[in-house]
């Protein structure tokens, strides 16, 4: 690298700013030194919804233009916002391990969400978590929120709203656990906790050999195969789609597996749509692909894209 420091892009959300330090931090202890290089996106700025801003990549689009104007040397994006189309002169090269990939109910008083009373209001902005309340809990009320972690969390302090829902990876790289009432066992996002770093295709050895010892294969593996789904689906990070990966440990096995679940729900809740697979690490994107296409067969593409 012909920088001492390097320029590290991020949203500057509260959030994105710590997931930012985490590659930072991991990036010093192999002997680079980085800044981070806050940016605010049209997404951060405004009340309006995602899909009248022009879908999902918002976000992301904000520091992509950063990178390739080189205002920065890398960025770091919540894999989940990432759209699955790639960028091109961009390449996402690396993944911390995985935080935590499950959602986390923040209830009122402590409340799991099967003690949460009947027709209490519960937030989330996810089509997809709307979609797994409605089918867990018909009787509850889904109200559309939007806003950043903070924002949310106030719904329910402020006693607007009885619980919200959100990624645990995020309350708890905020070290917020203790908002926590109970931690979700449904499948999640394609990429939920999982952090993308990407650069410039042309960006030299040094830091892609920097990169490669910040990396997790496993994490990058299930977060392929979650990606894979997705992108076969046609889908976008706001369609009602889970998919969630996992490998086994391998021992005292021939190797490790990688198990892939993939399911797509019906946005009014209550049907439920799901495929698996379980295949060899390296075989990943081509799992995801497939339990996508079962999915599919079996007529999810309505619910996805209405
Ligand atoms: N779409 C917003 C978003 N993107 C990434 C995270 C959390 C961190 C992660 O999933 O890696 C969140 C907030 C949430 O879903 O509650």
């Amino acid at each position: 690298m012909t920088h001492g420091t390097l320029r590290l892009g991020t949203r500057a959300s509260d959030l994105a700013r710590t997931q930012a330090g985490t590659v930072a931090d991991a990036l010093a202890g192999v002997g680079v030194n980085c800044e981070l290089v806050p940016m605010t996106s049209d997404g951060d700025v405004t009340r309006a919804s995602l899909a009248s801003l022009g879908g999902t990549g918002v976000f992301a689009a904000r520091l992509r233009t950063a990178l390739l104007a080189e205002e920065c040397d890398l960025v770091v994006h919540s894999y989940k916002d990432l759209p699955t189309a790639p960028h091109p002169g961009l390449e996402v090269v690396a993944s911390p391990v995985r935080e935590d990939h499950r959602d986390a109910l923040c209830g009122r008083d402590g409340l799991a969400l099967a003690e949460l009373p009947a027709g209490a209001r519960v937030g989330t902005g996810s089509p997809r978590r709307a979609a797994q309340l409605r089918t867990v809990r018909p009787d509850l009320e889904v109200v559309d929120i939007r806003g950043n972690v903070g924002t949310r969390l106030a719904f329910v302090s402020s006693g607007e709203l009885d619980a919200v829902v959100l990624a645990a990876a995020g309350l708890r790289r905020l070290g917020l656990d203790e908002v926590i009432t109970e931690t979700l066992d449904w499948p999640t996002a394609p990429g939920q906790g999982v952090l993308a770093v990407e650069i410039r295709s042309s960006q030299d050895a040094p830091l892609r050999d920097a990169l490669a010892q910040i990396h997790d294969g496993g994490t990058w593996a299930c977060a392929q195969a979650e990606r894979s789904v997705l992108a076969t689906l046609e889908a976008g990070c706001a369609a009602p789609v889970a998919a969630h990966a996992s490998i086994s440990d391998g021992v005292g096995t021939p190797g490790p597996r990688l198990t892939v679940r993939a399911l797509a729900y019906r946005p009014g809740g209550g049907e439920v749509l799901e495929a698996s697979a379980e295949v060899e690490p390296a075989e990943a994107v081509t799992a995801g692909a497939d339990v996508a296409r079962r999915l599919l067969a079996d007529g999810a593409a309505d619910w996805i894209h209405d």
